[in-house]
């Protein structure tokens, strides 16, 4: 593949991963999240933030992308996007002046992309990418300096899983429920905006969130896990009662200072893929329309 190339289908991965991003943050009502209503949990963060550091985030996707095209899954490919997802994770703090608005998604996104890259097919499934992108997390990086986390001290203090364990298990949370609830809802020509909901309270109804258990403890997974799974045995957002039942999360979510960040980087995940395998979108289109609050 000439040069030139691989650099048009790296921006396009890059602007691909971007346009998730946004589109994750710009999705409203989400409970206990940062939205277009409100800043969920957070006082440090709102909906401009979350795009300015996911436009600035492209360079560091595509900085993954290029390296990893057509490379092989092996030790060497997995410390060199380290190396440039250690220097993302800088750049947003830089670009955010310090805030934590995507640390977990530049992780999530960043594996997908490099494994999109890697596989480098015209037709790739979605489980394909995921699993491509566990297996790259499987090999250690050996030049990650020990930092504790809010996600390390949980992972010790509750022995759950986090990001790391969800990434080289090859996103399981993507591929068995975001995704398939995504299409399922589509199928049934409920709105594109219910359906994306629908899949974040599917990843809610079961996935160890460090971010919630660090800031509400098992009290708010429980909670977070038994409304949302409510939710949707309601018959999802797209129902009266579904509907209700998700602004009251929210309300309870905000009340207990509790955001699902972990489960909210599943869903940017899964649009990734789902764009990916079906179109190819513009960053500067997204970022017009969702930039008019
Ligand atoms: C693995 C990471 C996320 C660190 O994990 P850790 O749990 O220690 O960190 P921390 O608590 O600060 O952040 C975790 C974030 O992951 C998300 N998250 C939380 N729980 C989960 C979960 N169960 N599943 C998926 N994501 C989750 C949330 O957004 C959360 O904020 C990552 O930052 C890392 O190790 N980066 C090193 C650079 C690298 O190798 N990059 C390669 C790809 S770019
Ligand atoms: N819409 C969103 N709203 C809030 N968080 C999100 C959203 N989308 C993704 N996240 C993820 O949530 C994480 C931020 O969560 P949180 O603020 O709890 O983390 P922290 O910085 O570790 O904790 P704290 O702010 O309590 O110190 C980010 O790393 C990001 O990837």
């Amino acid at each position: 593949m000439k040069w030139e190339e691989v650099s048009a289908c790296s921006e396009e991965l890059a602007e691909t991963a971007a346009v998730s991003l946004i589109e994750e943050a710009a999705l409203t009502p989400k409970p206990g999240l940062v939205d277009k209503n409100n800043t969920g949990a957070h006082t440090d963060l709102d909906y401009n933030l979350m795009a300015l550091s996911a436009v600035s985030l492209k360079s560091t996707f595509k900085d993954i992308a290029k390296m990893s095209f057509n490379q092989p899954i092996d030790q060497s490919l997995r410390e060199k996007i380290a190396v440039i997802g250690r220097h993302g994770e800088k750049a947003m703090l830089q670009a955010t002046g310090g805030v934590n608005t995507h640390k977990g998604a530049i992780w999530a996104l960043g594996l997908l992309t490099a494994a999109a890259a890697s596989l480098n097919k015209s037709s790739m499934s979605a489980e394909d990418i995921a699993l491509t992108a566990g297996e790259l997390a499987q090999f250690q990086d050996r030049k990650a300096s020990y930092q504790e986390t809010n996600g390390s001290r949980v992972k010790q203090y509750y022995g759950t899983c986090g990001a790391k364990e969800e990434a080289q298990q090859g996103f399981p949370h993507v591929t068995l429920l975001a995704l398939p609830v995504l299409y399922e809802r589509r199928r049934k020509q409920i709105h594109e905006d219910e359906a994306r909901l629908d899949a974040l309270l599917s990843v809610m109804s079961s996935l160890d969130d460090s971010c919630l258990l660090h800031r509400g403890g098992k009290v708010a997974l429980r909670t977070a896990k038994r409304k949302s799974l409510s939710i949707l045995k309601a018959g999802g957002v797209s129902t009266f009662e579904g509907y209700i039942m998700l602004q009251e999360l929210d309300t309870e979510l905000i009340k207990k200072n509790a955001s699902p960040g972990g489960s909210a980087d599943m869903l940017a995940a899964a649009l990734f893929l789902d764009h990916l395998i079906t179109s190819p979108l513009h960053l500067s289109n997204v970022v017009k329309k969702e930039m008019t609050i």
